[in-house]
């Protein structure tokens, strides 16, 4: 749904307001918020089961949540209260894309041809749906040289040119997770969620994942990311949210985060009363 624009500040480009979500008996998330800055790498930490997915599910239309509100302003101010949105208004509409834990690329397709598909609905729309608009109108020439032009830009800025011929399904690991991220920039989003981008990866192939996220932040697009890798997310974040039992028990820069005797306790799974001997020895440089 769209509300049109307001004064709320532009800087912020996800707002996530008393969010909640049940499963059954279970209180996954619980008066969950926090907000991601525009241009930003914003990241949502957390031990295993904190909500993580659950909070990325809300997010991206995939689960509608018990409570709460989301809003995502775009750059022109535009509001949308993702919430209302069905899954693919929520990409359509409020350009927000995303990836998922397990890679879902068509393998057996090109690397371009996956970049090409994802600008399939942008195509068609520019042939007016028609079999006279794809083969004579300009403006489905002019929309398919730019649909090749895009998939060339973020080919090289994946490190992938060298492979655009190739099945996707031929790729080693690290590569299919830049096209997977490619292929959502392609989409043309203003917020992009990556779930666990570096899962999986060996050390060079993480190195030229912070290389791809980098740039694409620097084009001025918001990152949104779930990531176990401390040793990445302290890397490449800007700001750092972090979850346990569904609810925020930390919220800030890298540095902050880490420090954060909260934090220390939620991984290495000491009891709310040994925080303060975490805080102790943190004071003291023991740890
Ligand atoms: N569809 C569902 N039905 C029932 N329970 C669910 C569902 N999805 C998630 N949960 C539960 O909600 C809690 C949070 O799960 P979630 O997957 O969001 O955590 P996470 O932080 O992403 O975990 P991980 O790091 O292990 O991926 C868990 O207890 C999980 O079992």
């Amino acid at each position: 749904m769209s509300l049109g624009t307001n004064s709320m500040s532009n800087d912020t480009i996800l707002k996530v307001e008393h969010l909640s979500m049940r499963f059954g008996g279970l209180m996954a998330i619980n008066d969950f918020s926090f907000e991601a800055k525009r241009g930003e790498i914003t990241a949502l930490i957390g031990p295993n089961g904190a909500g993580k997915t659950t909070v990325f599910n809300c997010i991206t239309g995939f689960y509608k949540p018990t409570m709460g509100m989301i809003t995502l302003t775009q750059r022109d101010g535009e509001h949308y209260l993702l919430e209302r949105l069905r899954d693919f208004e929520i990409t359509k509409l409020a350009r927000v894309s995303r990836t998922f834990q397990n890679i879902r690329l068509f393998s057996g397709l090109t690397v371009l041809e996956n970049l090409l598909v994802a600008q399939h609905n942008a195509l068609m729309k520019a042939s007016g749906y028609t079999i006279l608009g794809l083969l004579g109108l300009p403006a489905y020439r002019k929309a398919s040289a730019a649909a090749i032009d895009k998939a060339k830009y973020w080919l090289d800025k994946a490190n992938l040119t060298e492979r655009a011929d190739d099945p996707a399904g031929d790729l080693p690991y690290g590569a299919q997770r830049r096209l997977e991220i490619a292929r959502a920039m392609c989409t043309g989003p203003e917020l992009l969620c990556l779930d666990e981008p570096a899962a999986g990866l060996n050390p060079r192939e993480s190195a030229a994942l912070n290389t791809l996220l980098h740039s694409i932040r620097d084009e001025g697009v918001s990152i949104l990311l779930i990531e176990h890798d401390m040793s990445v997310v302290m890397e490449i974040s800007d700001h750092v949210v972090v979850l346990e039992y569904g609810q925020k028990i930390s919220d800030g820069t890298p540095d902050h985060v880490k420090n954060d005797p909260k934090v220390i306790a939620a991984y290495l799974g000491v009891e709310d009363d040994e925080v303060e001997e975490i805080e102790e020895q943190l004071d003291e440089g023991t740890i």
